[in-house]
């Protein structure tokens, strides 16, 4: 029987630390849409114009690179090309190309020490067309490698199962990585307690090797690793985002940990063909976290008349919001259309959705589906419309920035999009307290806020923003912003000193929920004016009231309970509250990602940028006041 390899930690480890030093891949690939736009040895973006990059004089039309040094370090062979030209859309296009590189070694169940899970990636199920795709795959590299389909079935399967997404520093999955035993041998979990961060750079690196490796693999075992790791493509490092006891088992995770457990495990299983037995997913009852999302699945889902099959019934449900919600998403990414997006998106939140009746099953009414306010699907509803919301007002600004009517239309609709933003944030921070390691996720969401709500502070409507009564920057405005709380100055030693410390975390957290509660009440009732679905919400931060009796009447919301009345203007103090409110999330999340990425890492400079921005910018106010 095959031995499952994990990793362990050699010693006692903090909350926040590095525990591997950058460790350069085996096998990658840029995907081909970023072919034209970034460097195919590291990942970097090309520095423009593009036709000034270094190319491959033969093959110039394919890939590019950033410098010389990256041409030397990546040379890509005519297999490689053939596969490049040949099966552009193959839906593992970059995953055959990072396949190229194990078939030389000779493929048992583990080519290189990593585990190909062949058998189980092969086993014929239901959704076949998984396996179809990836035999079709693995005869392409055959084909242009000249050998067995076997050995190309297994270089494939291996990146299937060990490769990751490399992501650049604004989230989006540039490329495949496949790292060695020290990364790959790491198993998943859905309460993990390390992360991952990429270094994308042509060598020499961008950051300390100083690190040590500071986790080892469970058991001592001899295997072969004869490939030899280049010092070139996109590094990857572990940091543990909880504290781990020497011993423990480090884990990170595969799937998105907001999703509830029916989610993870349905995705788990069709990607990599495992149950996950992670404590989170056996905890019985279910943990907090999951406690709360599946209460969605049945408590929410009005389906009095389906009783029995309840489970058939949910997952019904779910797919049907899920395609409804990605139709609204498809409005707006796809046809440009974040207005009726935005409806749509609304209209679900608020009414639900008729449940069409199921195949030859009798029920009497047809029940109404819907969807609980932290339900994962309804986050994404609150990502989508604090994007569709925030596009459609700079649009208007864009257009008809002359005319009173359309500022004021502008400032309803950034208000609303700065509403979902911290709606957004508050309601995964409820979560994050049940489960820590969604640490990452609530970081970009506080910094989302924050951005959110200090740009709504500079609307021109309303008072002229170079007049309005904010303190003089001389003490520094930023330094007086709150004197409750310890953020910024917190935020500036992590800057500036040292690492944020453990010890805080707790007294931090706390500070912070205390300032933003209060100031959230003095302008919740400003943003969320004119937007029916966020005025059933007492409040985005605190979600105690969720599942006491207040809760109904968020459930029965109704469209037409929504008067579009004039609300209170955008007086002064509102600008400052909102002004404060902002630089409090901005801060918190720049602190939560400096534990999870490290105090220089691309979140806490953007926290950096944009709080130097505003202190510039409201010196210049003075000045030319
Ligand atoms: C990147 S490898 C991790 C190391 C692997 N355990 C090994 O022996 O090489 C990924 C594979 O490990 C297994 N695995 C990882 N996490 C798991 C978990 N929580 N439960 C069960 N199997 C897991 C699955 O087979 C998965 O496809």
């Amino acid at each position: 029987m095959e031995m499952e390899m994990e990793m362990r930690a050699r010693e006692d480890i903090e909350i926040g630390e590095d525990i591997t030093p950058p460790i350069p891949p085996l096998s990658y690939a840029l995907h081909h849409s970023f072919l034209h736009s970034h460097c195919y040895s590291c990942f970097s973006p090309l520095p423009l114009p593009l036709n000034s990059n270094y190319n491959n004089t033969k093959n110039h039309h394919h890939y590019y690179y950033c410098s010389p040094a990256c041409t030397t370090t990546r040379v890509v062979s005519t297999e490689e090309l053939h596969i490049l030209q040949s099966h552009p859309h193959h839906p593992f296009s970059s995953d055959l190309r990072a396949a190229l590189r194990f078939l030389q070694s000779h493929p048992d169940d583990r080519i290189t020490g990593l585990v190909t899970n062949c058998h189980k990636l092969l086993l014929l199920q239901e959704d076949d067309e998984f396996v179809a795709t990836i035999c079709e795959g693995a005869k392409a590299i055959a084909t242009a490698t000249a050998t067995d389909t076997a050995s190309a079935s297994a270089a494939l399967c291996l990146v299937l199962t060990n490769g990751v997404e490399v992501q650049d520093y604004d989230g989006r999955n540039l490329g495949i990585a496949v790292y060695p035993q020290n990364f790959s041998w790491i198993n998943h979990s859905c309460s993990p307690n390390a992360s991952y961060r990429f270094f994308l750079s042509p060598s020499p690196p961008c950051c300390p090797n100083s690190t040590k490796l500071r986790i080892l693999p469970q058991h001592t075992v001899l295997t072969k690793d004869d490939e030899v790791c280049q010092d070139n493509g996109p590094k990857i490092v572990v940091r543990s985002i909880k504290r781990i006891k020497q011993g423990e088992q480090v884990t990170v995770t595969y799937t998105n940990l907001l999703q509830p457990k029916q989610m993870r495990q349905s995705e788990l299983w069709s990607r990599y063909r495992f149950i996950c037995r992670c404590e989170r997913c056996s905890a019985s009852p279910p943990t907090n976290v999951d406690h709360t999302l599946q209460e969605i699945s049945s408590a929410n889902l009005d389906a009095s008349s389906l009783s029995s099959d309840q489970n058939v019934y949910c997952d019904y449900a779910i797919r049907r919001l899920t395609d409804y919600i990605d139709d609204a998403i498809t409005q707006y990414l796809s046809f440009g259309d974040p207005e009726l997006c935005c409806e749509k998106l609304e209209i679900l939140l608020t009414q639900g959705l008729l449940y069409e009746q199921l195949e030859g099953r009798e029920v009497k009414s047809q029940p109404t589906i819907k969807l609980h306010p932290l339900h994962y699907l309804c986050l994404n509803a609150y990502t989508t419309l604090a994007s569709a919301y925030k596009v459609r007002a700079s649009d208007l600004l864009g257009l008809y920035s002359e005319l009173d009517e359309h500022l004021l239309e502008a400032l309803d609709l950034s208000r609303t999009s700065a509403a979902y933003s911290l709606l957004l944030a508050g309601a995964t921070h409820h979560l994050f307290r049940f489960e820590s390691s969604l640490i990452a996720t609530v970081a970009n969401f506080w910094i989302s806020a924050g951005d959110s709500l200090l740009t709504l502070s500079r609307s021109p409507v309303g008072s002229e923003f170079a007049k309005w009564d904010l303190p003089m920057a001389n003490p520094p405005l930023l330094k007086c912003i709150c004197s409750k709380c310890s953020l910024m100055d917190n935020f500036k030693a992590i800057l500036f000193h040292r690492e944020a410390q453990n010890a805080d975390f707790e007294d931090i957290s706390s500070e912070f929920l205390d300032c933003v509660t209060i100031i959230t009440q003095k302008v919740w009732s400003f943003l969320i004016h004119g937007c029916c679905y966020l005025r059933a919400f007492k409040d985005p931060i605190d979600f105690s009231w969720l599942g006491t009796s207040k809760y109904s009447s968020l459930r029965d919301v109704q469209p037409h309970l929504c008067s579009t009345a004039e609300g209170p203007g955008y007086t002064h103090q509102e600008r400052m509250h909102i002004f404060q409110l902002g630089v409090h999330c901005l801060l918190y999340g720049g602190y939560l990602a400096s534990i999870c990425y490290g105090r220089h890492s691309h979140l806490t400079s953007q926290v950096q940028n944009i709080l130097d921005c505003e202190e510039c910018l409201i010196n210049d106010s003075h000045e030319t006041d």
